[in-house]
């Protein structure tokens, strides 16, 4: 599975625990981030993750560009819910990707937990076909 990985920098810390708790099963599979997301990753897990541009530079459309070609099986974005931030418009784009093309999105740490554990049971392997 290609797996999408986007944190607020308020959740960049909560984003690598998650990938610490999960490196198991992140391991088996192709990350892909934005530029800084991805490299605090890297910094704390010994996964290989794809770095995009940061975020504000291009990154998020750099990985809404991968959903629109159906190329990201599951998106999480752990996204800080209050302070809006200038470049939020952006990340709605993406969010409006994963509704366009029926991509599992996560936008807090429970719900990543059940999309992790998802993936490792084989649940989304439906969407192999759809590639
Ligand atoms: O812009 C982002 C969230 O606001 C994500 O991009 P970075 O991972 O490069 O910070």
């Amino acid at each position: 599975m290609n797996i999408g990985l986007i944190a607020h920098d308020s959740k960049k810390a909560l984003m690598q625990n998650f990938c610490i708790a999960y490196r198991g099963i992140l391991s088996k599979h192709s990350l892909y981030a934005t530029g800084t997301t991805g490299r605090l990753i890297e910094e704390v897990t010994n996964l290989k993750v794809h770095k995009y541009l940061a975020g504000p530079l291009g990154g998020k459309q750099q990985l809404g560009a991968q959903i629109a070609q159906n190329d990201i099986d599951a998106l999480i974005f752990l996204r800080e819910p209050s302070n809006p931030k200038p470049h939020d418009p952006d990340l709605n784009d993406v969010i409006r990707m994963c509704d366009t093309y029926n991509i599992p999105l996560a936008t807090n740490l429970a719900t990543a937990e059940i999309i992790i554990l998802a993936i490792d049971r084989g649940d989304l392997d439906w969407r192999e076909m759809y590639r």
